[in-house]
């Protein structure tokens, strides 16, 4: 019998690829940010008016890009490097970052910002107003600059009462003041969300848009080896570039993943954990690839369905993946997965099935949860159903595929 305590205390003090977990933590801001130089750039230019001649403007900048595309962390290393540039040159500024989601209210985000500037609030209940009234106060009474990053804006905007909103991004234009010191980065997930908006508003928001495209596998690579050489994640050698270049691929927008750099670094996260929970010393590709499985626990079980396909659901299935990755869309037309899928097994020597077997495999590929599907709008001519994939194409599911099809060419080959 394994005594518990031993196991317990063995595993504590047992050996670890790991050597600062805290440079993992999705708070940490890291020293460099691989491609985001450009970003950082342009925030530069937008903001330069804010050092060379503070107060004459309130400058107002959009971030927008998907999830883990690093907009967090650039605004807040970007603001925090103005604040120390501004004070280095005299000019009192101040970088508060809010995340809209967790100051739900727009009098919440006004107490964030109050105690970020400590600035202290009467115990009273004090309106919206009343308390901007007193930043405001503040900021002219102690001659300071204030930079405002409203995270997760789209969240703001979707929850709020209008004239919440207004308030927010108009009322300090309407001021009549002569020195300008409030200024602001909006960042959301996608600009469809402030066009929706009234252009009384949209027009004080939408001044200058920074895009921040999902990260390539190569851009994932450079991320992923900055935490584990320069922020010194991992112990020297722990990982070794195989896994590294494993997970950049499943996550690499090129390859079919979302470009989320959240997800590459808790998947290396958790091989790391995998690697010690085996005692292993180095993170290989296995340690990756189990990380991944259970970050993305569908695609296992996807896995083991498709290993049981016959070949022509397989081809359907290679048919759609092939169809995201030329076309860089969720959903496609039947008609058009059918045209695809006649391609691809033309190409493999196979004669194709016919239309009315064809949608007899969608419909049980769909029973098995392989692929999903919904009927087109009614603007789309006719009305006709959009199939896509369950999962993100990646470079796993495009080998595990290809290794079917082949098994399966091979097997009806050698009994014929
Ligand atoms: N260029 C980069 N260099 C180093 N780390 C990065 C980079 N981009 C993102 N990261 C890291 O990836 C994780 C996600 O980044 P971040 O939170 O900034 O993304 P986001 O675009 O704000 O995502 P969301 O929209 O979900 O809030 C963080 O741990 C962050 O440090």
């Amino acid at each position: 019998m394994v005594d518990i305590k031993d196991l317990i205390e063995n595993t504590i003090e047992g050996s670890t690829v790991f050597n600062n977990t805290s440079a993992l933590n999705p708070e940490h801001i890291p020293a460099n940010l691989p491609h985001r130089e450009n970003q950082i750039k342009e925030l530069t230019v937008s903001f330069k008016d804010l050092i060379i001649n503070p107060g004459s403007t309130s400058i107002r900048t959009v971030i927008v890009g998907r999830t883990g595309t690093g907009k967090t962390v650039t605004a807040k290393k970007f603001g925090n490097e103005l604040k120390g540039i501004a004070n280095q040159k005299g000019l009192k500024l101040y970088y508060v970052h809010v995340n809209c989601h967790r100051q739900r209210t727009l009098y919440l985000m006004l107490m964030e910002i109050a105690q970020n500037l400590r600035l202290p609030l009467p115990n009273r209940g004090l309106s919206s107003q009343e308390t901007f009234k007193l930043i405001y106060d503040y900021l002219e009474r102690k001659n300071l600059h204030l930079l405002l990053t409203l995270d997760e804006f789209d969240y703001f905007i979707s929850t709020s009462p209008i004239e919440d909103i207004y308030f927010l991004v108009r009322i300090y234009d309407e001021l009549n003041v002569s020195v300008k010191r409030l200024h602001y980065i909006f960042i959301v997930r996608e600009l469809s969300t402030l066009s929706g908006l009234d252009k009384s508003i949209k027009d004080h928001i939408i001044k200058n848009i920074i895009e921040f495209s999902p990260y390539t596998s190569s851009d994932l690579y450079d991320i992923l080896q900055d935490r584990i050489i320069n922020e010194k994640a991992f112990k020297p050698n722990a990982v070794s570039d195989e896994a590294i270049k494993f997970i950049s691929d499943i996550h690499g927008a090129d390859k079919g993943g979302s470009g989320n750099a959240r997800l590459a670094i808790e998947t290396l996260e958790l091989a790391g954990k995998i690697a010690d929970t085996e005692n292993a010393p180095i993170i290989t590709v296995e340690h990756a690839k189990k990380a991944n499985s259970k970050i993305n626990p569908e695609m296992s079980v996807i896995t083991d369905t498709i290993k049981d396909l016959d070949l022509h659901y397989l081809l359907l299935l290679k048919a759609i993946s092939s169809l995201h990755k030329k076309q860089g869309e969720d959903f496609f037309p039947m008609g058009r997965v059918e045209e695809e899928y006649r391609t691809v097994a033309s190409l493999l020597g196979e004669e194709p099935r016919r239309h009315t077997q064809i949608f007899e495999y969608i419909r049980r590929l769909k029973l098995m949860g392989l692929i999903l599907t919904r009927h087109s709008s009614k603007g789309m001519r006719g009305r006709t159903t959009l199939i896509s994939l369950p999962i993100p194409v990646s470079t796993e599911l495009e080998e595990l595929l290809d290794g079917e099809i082949k098994r399966r060419l091979q097997k009806s080959r050698l009994s014929s």
